[in-house]
């Protein structure tokens, strides 16, 4: 199988001299589905945002990024041809990022932007065939009906699946989700994890998504990779996330984890309220 996403020796040292990532190889291929978890911190953002060329890595690390064998960056310079890499590279942020004030339809459509002429992208003038395209995302993702919405008006469960249909229209080969039910309730979360899946699924779209509980990168994900400082610590079956692993993650702190219970709840479990059913606490709460 061909790879979609390799990265090979990248770090990133912010200006405050903070370490986030270190040292970082990995190769995803086509049409997988991947978790990326570990602690608020932990790099998770900045390793997604680096796969997208929207942040790049340290110069003196001479590390690399491409997607589907195209360079995205290199010795910390971003490829010329960026925006074009990028048109294969659909990006789910935790905050949508629709523009409110537009309806619905008009934020999904953006995602075909690169292929259209300057003018009709300033114009925001798109064809029948276009919107029919972007009706159908829609209905894909369960919102046809708020086509006409101003962005603003939907649910954030709405918007995030609205932003998903963009990406769809989009065409992206690749599908970067960064903590993308954060800010929703379970059953959004459940319905957004289940779209993702799906375009994994039917389109052969490589998703990789962080995500802070452990429960839905084992039910959703073959993969997980997990962070820990900016360094890879584990990478290989989600079912192998076992309390020895994250013991080495968490330390001392997983024995207090452990000791709650080891049933690996689901997301519909974590809806209903059970108390001290650590796997579905959020990493965040427990690192
Ligand atoms: N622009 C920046 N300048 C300086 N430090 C940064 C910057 N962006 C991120 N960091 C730091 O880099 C580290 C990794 O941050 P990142 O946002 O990637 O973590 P994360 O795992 O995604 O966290 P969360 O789960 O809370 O979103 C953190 O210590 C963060 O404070």
């Amino acid at each position: 199988m061909k790879n979609a996403i390799e990265i090979d020796s990248l770090s990133k040292t912010f200006s405050s001299g903070k370490k986030a990532l270190q040292n970082i190889s990995l190769s995803i291929q086509a049409g997988e589905m991947v978790a990326l978890i570990g602690a608020s911190g932990s790099g998770k953002s900045t390793l997604l945002r680096h796969m997208a060329g929207l942040m790049v890595g340290d110069k003196a690390a001479a590390g690399s990024v491409t997607v589907h064998g195209r360079n995205v960056q290199k010795n910390g310079k971003v490829a010329k041809d960026i925006r074009s890499v990028r048109s294969d590279i659909g990006f789910v942020f935790q905050q949508f990022n629709l523009v409110g004030r537009l309806p619905v339809i008009v934020n999904v459509l953006t995602g075909t932007l690169h292929r259209v002429p300057m003018w009709r992208s300033l114009m925001r003038w798109f064809s029948e065939k276009e919107k029919a395209g972007g009706i159908e995302a829609l209905r894909r993702v369960g919102i046809a009906e708020c086509w006409a919405q101003r962005a603003s008006t939907l649910s954030g469960g709405q918007q995030q699946r609205a932003a998903i249909a963009r990406a769809m229209v989009q065409g992206a080969k690749v599908v970067l989700a960064d903590e993308p039910i954060a800010s929703l309730d379970p059953e959004s979360s459940r319905k957004v994890m289940d779209i993702l899946a799906r375009i994994n699924r039917e389109d052969k779209c490589t998703v990789v998504v962080s995500l802070h509980q452990v429960n839905v990168a084992i039910k959703y994900c073959p993969r997980t990779i997990a962070l820990h400082h900016g360094v890879v610590v584990y990478d290989g079956p989600s079912a192998g996330l076992t309390p020895a692993v994250l013991r080495g993650l968490y330390g001392a702190e997983a024995d207090d984890i452990l000791s709650l219970g080891d049933h690996i709840s689901s997301l519909e479990d974590k809806a209903k309220p059970v108390p001290n059913r650590i796997w579905a606490v959020p990493l965040t709460r427990v690192a």
